[in-house]
């Protein structure tokens, strides 16, 4: 498992070893530096445990935040069509200047339209169980891309193939897409606005689904919106980023930190503005991975 799924088991780690039996702790540090827990592991792993666990240890979260790092990375390597830019190195957060074409953005508006529902947050029931909820915080309205008509669309299909290609993960590791739709108001205080105020999308609960905990978002701009229905990075180390609702542009960026998967990045907290011209149309696709 440490070697084939490390970053499932990167926050799951062993607890270390008390201590090393052997006398000497530097000298165990030493060896284990050195490759000796592999070339000598008979006496390592029995004379200086804790040592080689250290080791290990940090082999395995070094690997496994090069897995979501190297997925960026790649990303703009080898999707250069889809216009890529790095808007915030770490945390990754990926903007595709044009991520849908004008046809598969139109299919999914027109798969949304008519079916939107009021938005709900995530809570708990009175018997413990995960359910929507009334929210304060959001109040657009959405509805899923589950049903045949939608998920046979071969333009939607297009589309759930490259949100894979780009995160690296199995189809059937992605929810059903959400299209999210916003109705505009005349100011961005009032209380007609519709709005998704500062959170993540990372779902702890979600651990115990089939397609995991929710490691990363691609969100999609499906129209123009005229003013107003950007996306706010509120938590970004390097300041705020706001990305505006432009037609085909999408952003990429994980809920997770990078070497501990199941414990949600705060940096990449985010919210969607009001419209205060136009409307705004969008989707989001959340893969699990852990
Ligand atoms: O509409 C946006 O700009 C972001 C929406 C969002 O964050 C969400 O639906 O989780
Ligand atoms: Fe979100």
């Amino acid at each position: 498992m440490l070697r084939k799924c490390r970053a499932s088991c990167a926050d799951r780690q062993p607890a270390l070893p008390a201590a090393d039996s052997w006398t000497s702790t530097e000298e165990c540090a030493q060896w284990a530096g050195s490759g000796e827990c592999e070339s000598n592991s008979a006496f390592m792993l029995t004379s200086c445990a804790r040592s080689c666990a250290k080791v290990a240890n940090a082999h395995d979260s070094y690997h496994a935040r090069c897995a979501m790092n190297s997925t960026f990375e790649r990303v703009l390597r080898e999707f250069a069509h889809l216009g890529p830019e790095l808007i915030s190195a770490d945390p990754p957060v990926l903007l595709f200047h044009s991520f849908l074409s004008a046809e598969e953005a139109d299919a999914f508006i027109a798969h949304g339209k008519g079916k939107y529902t009021e938005s709900r947050g995530v809570g708990v029931d009175s018997e413990g169980r995960m359910t929507d909820v009334k929210t304060e915080i959001r109040t657009s309205s959405h509805t899923w891309c589950q049903e045949a008509e939608c998920l046979d669309d071969p333009l939607v299909q297009r589309v759930t193939a490259r949100v894979s290609d780009v995160t690296r993960t199995p189809p059937a590791n992605g929810e059903f897409a959400q299209l999210v739709y916003y109705n505009s108001c005349p100011e961005p205080s009032h209380p007609s606005c519709a709005f998704y105020r500062r959170h993540s999308d990372f779902i702890a609960g979600d651990v115990h689904r089939n397609q995991g905990v929710r490691i990363y978002t691609v969100f999609m701009y499906l129209n123009d919106v005229e003013e107003g229905g950007g996306t706010r990075f509120t938590d970004l180390p390097s300041g705020q980023i706001t990305t505006e609702a432009r037609r085909g542009k999408a952003i990429f960026w994980p809920s997770v930190l990078a070497d501990a998967p199941y414990t949600v990045d705060p940096r990449t907290h985010h919210e969607a503005l009001p419209v205060t011209r136009g409307e705004k149309w969008s989707m989001y696709s959340v893969v699990g991975g852990v």
